[in-house]
């Protein structure tokens, strides 16, 4: 059922920047997430978003994070999330937002995920990770048509969205909820799964417990945003691309390392992207 993500399967495909080209080219993405208590995720995001070219990069978060990320990424604009008219003006003006990252689990993030999803319009493309799913789990609401959605949930958001208990989680039970909430699912776990609205089905084939640490599911995010943002002709091909490298790179750096820090991958990005797409 699941075709293997390679690095010879997807190496090359992606297409190198064009000389003709500016930061507009390469999307303009907003990240929303980063509660007072969960700052370090957002900034993750971010980091990851940036290093992995996302060509403009804003993000939306308590104003007790934005001294932090200006200080550790000043490639990066902030605003702050409590400003809901400025939240909604940013939300339009995206290509693509990515939601969740350490926003927290409380009414005033609900809204904040509400508001976004009523104000997407087709055209736009969404990701949603972390509390975003499990808000999205406790308290449903519509869902943008016309925007293609991706969900990063690890085991234990999927089975708050699903139902399915994690010992429950087969591939054909998985199969069956995805085709039904009718979003591109990305279920980490080792050999993270990758079940897309086509109808393909992707699995990793690399990875490694070093990767266990707070925050690399953050920094997937970041990188799958950007891929998607600054990739737009081939989503599935941009997609598994982002899932693949972050989990390769973090392979590489665990030959010597026992644990891999999140912000270690995003450092590598540049540098891999360019030997990657050539
Ligand atoms: N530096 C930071 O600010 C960090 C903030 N974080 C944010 O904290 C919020 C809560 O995320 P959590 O994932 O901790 O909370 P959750 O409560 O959603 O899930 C965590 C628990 O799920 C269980 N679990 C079962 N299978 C798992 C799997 N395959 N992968 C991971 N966990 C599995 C683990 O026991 C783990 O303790 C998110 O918004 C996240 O973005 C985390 O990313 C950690 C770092
Ligand atoms: N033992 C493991 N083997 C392979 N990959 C792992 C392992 N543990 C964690 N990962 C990967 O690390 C990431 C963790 O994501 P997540 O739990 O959302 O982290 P966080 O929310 O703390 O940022 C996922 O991509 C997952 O596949
Ligand atoms: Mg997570």
């Amino acid at each position: 059922m699941f075709q293997p993500l390679t690095y010879d399967g997807l190496a090359h495909r992606l297409p190198k920047r064009p000389s003709q080209s500016h930061k507009g080219t390469f999307g303009r993405t907003l990240l929303v997430g980063g509660n007072a208590q969960l700052g370090g995720a957002i900034i993750l995001a971010a980091q990851a978003a940036v290093y992995a070219g996302s060509g403009l990069t804003t993000v939306a978060t308590d104003v007790a994070n934005h001294t932090a990320l200006h200080a550790r990424l000043p490639e990066a604009m902030v605003s702050d999330w409590s400003n809901l008219a400025q939240l909604k003006e940013l939300t339009q003006a995206a290509d693509l937002v990515l939601l969740g990252p350490g926003m927290g689990l409380d009414a005033f993030s609900c809204q904040r995920l509400h508001r976004i999803l009523d104000w997407l319009k087709p055209g736009q493309k969404l990701v949603l990770d972390g509390d975003a799913l499990t808000l999205l789990a406790r308290h449903p609401h519509p869902v943008p048509s016309g925007v293609p959605i991706v969900i990063t949930p690890h085991q234990a958001e999927w089975q708050r969205l699903s139902d399915l208990a994690i010992e429950d989680q087969t591939p054909q039970a998985n199969l069956a909820v995805q085709k039904q909430l009718g979003f591109n699912l990305v279920l980490k776990k080792p050999g993270t799964e990758l079940y897309l609205t086509d109808g393909s089905c992707y699995q990793l084939t690399v990875g490694t417990p070093a990767m266990a640490t707070g925050g690399m599911g953050d920094t997937l995010a970041g990188m799958v945003a950007a891929f998607l943002a600054q990739f737009p002709d081939d989503f599935n091909l941009a997609l598994c691309s982002a899932v693949f490298l972050h989990s390769y790179l973090a392979q590489e750096l665990a030959q010597t390392q026992w644990v891999v820090l999140p912000h270690q991958i995003s450092e590598k990005l540049p540098s891999l992207m360019k030997h990657f797409i050539g």
